[in-house]
């Protein structure tokens, strides 16, 4: 069976090329909006609407995903703009955050959905630092404004959980693959 990424982030794909050979990839085009009642729910139904989305049009394996940051309860997304994602990275400042990914994978109109926590904690930043930062362009594209697996891995001084979930394709996605019947490449 054809196996698609619902997904536009080079993140995703990346991680999906480890393990398996061949996949194709459709962008949904999805609103990310949702009205579920807490980060975890907004998370899944964010991703099943991705998947799905990608489902109807092209059937096969549909895998869709959608990354958080949650800090104290509230959710950070994609900043919109530079003045933005200064805001968010110094309120993650010396504090523990969530990074939650969402996820569906479809398949002859069943649903598989699951999520994956990770917690991260980040060093206190100088104001320098966040000024640097952003001035790289590197937050723009990323749920809470930071890339772990880029310079962003500098603002960080510890994690708890996976590693590939905070980049946005969490480990559990590929043993459900494997369930599945995928073979590993
Ligand atoms: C926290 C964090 C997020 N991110 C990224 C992962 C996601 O790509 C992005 C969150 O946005 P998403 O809406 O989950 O994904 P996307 O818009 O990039 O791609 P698509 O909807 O087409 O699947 O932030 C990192 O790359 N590194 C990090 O450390």
């Amino acid at each position: 069976m054809r196996l698609i990424l619902a997904s536009q982030s080079p993140r995703r794909r990346e991680i999906l090329r480890k393990f398996f050979d061949s996949f194709d990839i459709v962008p949904s085009a999805v609103s990310e909006e949702s009205t579920a009642e807490n980060p975890v729910e907004h998370a899944i139904e964010v991703a099943k609407r991705k998947a799905l989305d990608v489902y109807t049009r092209y059937g096969g394996v549909v895998i869709g995903a959608d990354t958080i940051v949650v800090l104290d309860n509230m959710i950070l997304g994609k900043p919109r703009n530079k003045k933005e994602a200064k805001e968010m990275l110094r309120s993650l400042s010396g504090k523990i955050h969530k990074v939650i990914t969402g996820y569906c994978i479809v398949r002859e109109g069943e649903e598989i959905t699951g999520y994956e926590i990770t917690e991260v904690k980040f060093r206190e930043l100088k104001d320098e630092e966040i000024e640097w930062y952003v001035s790289t362009g590197e937050p723009l594209d990323k749920a809470g404004a930071y890339g772990i697996q880029g310079k962003g891995g500098i603002l960080i001084e510890w994690i708890k959980g996976d590693y590939y979930n905070v980049v946005g394709f969490p480990i559990k996605i590929i043993l459900e693959l494997i369930d599945l019947g995928f073979k590993l490449s």
